[in-house]
């Protein structure tokens, strides 16, 4: 039997999670395929997080490395690689690929794609992916979903690659309230880690890392998967208890010196698309800006007049037809564009954005590039972008990579 591997092209305002659901239980394609009666398995960040949740709870550990005996212990690549590893010793006749390369470092995504490539000789590949460049080259043929979850389209792959993909607009122009920087023009630099070390318990992840962030910077953050990013930004963050005694100039004041971890905080908007999910509640787009002015996930006070000035100046600037609008209610890419303003609205010096793009489809991700170049062009708020994927059209004005070694990671500005 031939087997034809199929692609689902998903816009961000489709269902993903229903239609994965859908998939498994043999409802959504059984129009095209047949399903029943085969063994499916699902490879997704909702599988990774329940076999975390039976670790924790029943201390079952099926997946593990050489390098790492839980997925809870691996970075985030390092369990999307682990996990599918294991699907595939399972034999299964069919495999759901949810944004299989997100989290993935370059190499890996080259190994994870020659992997595929010959599974998808002897079993059914059907994946799901939100930007066109990441249809794997074994599929044969790709099914386009509307935001209704309907099936619109179903074409040969070849055909589906031809088809032009939406460029870049470069039309936002964002005005920035004013004086949203005024509390923050002396501090410089805004970081400095000096010969800074790592390790979690006998394993190195960091060695001897020295970074200078100024203000106004524009970095990128790189590394393979495992390389310690996260780890590194955790410390920046004062979120790692492995911080403390380490060598650091954080805005002005050395680590150790009397410092809370709220003065930090205050310091930093940050935003990772898993954040999203912590606001499950149906607020206004106002309030979830209000909630970043408290750093809180919603908001459990009566706003002041004057902070709901505040949050109307940064939703105009988005743009008015926000206004009154609910949270919930906005695509996933206006979410995201809510979230970064969320994240602005305290004046903090420095915005971390961790793998932002995540999941965006070729939309969304090309408005919310916009907003990070426009943010970056005004010079008044360092960034700090972590992700793996070379966005086209985002123009960081320097690169930190972390380059693993047999001590831990070391780092070099390129
Ligand atoms: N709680 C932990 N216990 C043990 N090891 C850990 C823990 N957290 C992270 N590590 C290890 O530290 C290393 C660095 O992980 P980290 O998440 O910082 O990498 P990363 O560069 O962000 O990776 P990715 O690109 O996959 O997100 C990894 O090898 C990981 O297994």
């Amino acid at each position: 039997m031939t087997i034809h591997s199929i692609g689902l092209y998903l816009s961000n305002a489709s269902n993903k999670n229903l239609i994965l659901e859908q998939i498994i239980s043999n409802k959504y394609l059984k129009d095209h395929i047949n399903l029943e009666s085969l063994k499916g398995l699902l490879h997704s960040t909702l599988t990774i997080n329940r076999f975390i949740e039976d670790e924790i709870r029943h201390d079952k550990f099926p997946i593990y490395t050489s390098e790492n005996k839980s997925l809870g212990s691996m970075s985030s690549g390092q369990q999307k690689k682990a996990l599918l590893d294991y699907l595939i010793l399972q034999r299964p006749d069919y495999i759901v690929l949810d944004d299989v390369y997100s989290n993935i470092d370059k190499a890996t995504q080259e190994s994870i794609t020659n992997t595929l490539s010959q599974l998808a000789e002897n079993t059914l590949l059907i994946q799901l992916f939100f930007r066109k460049r990441d249809m794997l080259p074994c599929i044969k043929t790709v099914y386009t979903v509307d935001e209704n979850n309907a099936i619109i389209d179903v074409q040969d792959a070849e055909v589906f690659k031809t088809k032009q993909t939406i460029s870049s607009t470069n039309q936002l122009t964002l005005n920035f309230p004013q004086g949203y920087d005024e509390t923050h023009a002396d501090i410089n630099p805004l970081v400095q880690l000096n010969s800074v070390s790592v390790e979690y318990i006998e394993k190195p992840v960091l060695n001897k890392i020295s970074w200078t962030i100024q203000k106004g910077e524009f970095w990128q953050l790189v590394g393979p998967n495992g390389s310690g990013k996260s780890t590194l930004l955790s410390i920046i963050i004062g979120d790692n208890p492995r911080g403390y005694g380490q060598d650091m100039v954080l805005f002005g004041k050395k680590k150790g010196s009397g410092e809370s971890i709220w003065d930090i905080k205050r310091q930093i908007g940050y935003f990772t698309p898993a954040m999203i999910q912590q606001f499950t509640r149906d607020d206004t787009v106002e309030n979830m800006i209000i909630s970043g002015l408290m750093d809180s996930v919603g908001l459990y006070c009566k706003p002041t007049d004057i902070q709901k000035d505040i949050a109307k100046k940064w939703i105009l600037m988005l743009s008015a037809s926000y206004c009154n609008k609910s949270f919930q209610s906005l695509s996933i890419g206006q979410q995201r564009m809510v979230m970064v303003v969320r994240a602005l609205v305290k004046h903090p010096p420095l915005l971390i954005l961790d793998e932002p793009t995540i999941e965006l489809d070729d939309e969304n991700s090309l408005l919310f590039i916009d907003m990070i170049n426009a943010i970056a062009k005004e010079k008044k708020i360092t960034i700090l972008y972590v992700s793996h994927r070379d966005e086209p059209g985002l123009k960081p004005d320097m690169v930190y990579e972390l380059i693993p070694g047999k001590n831990g990671s070391t780092g070099i500005v390129r």
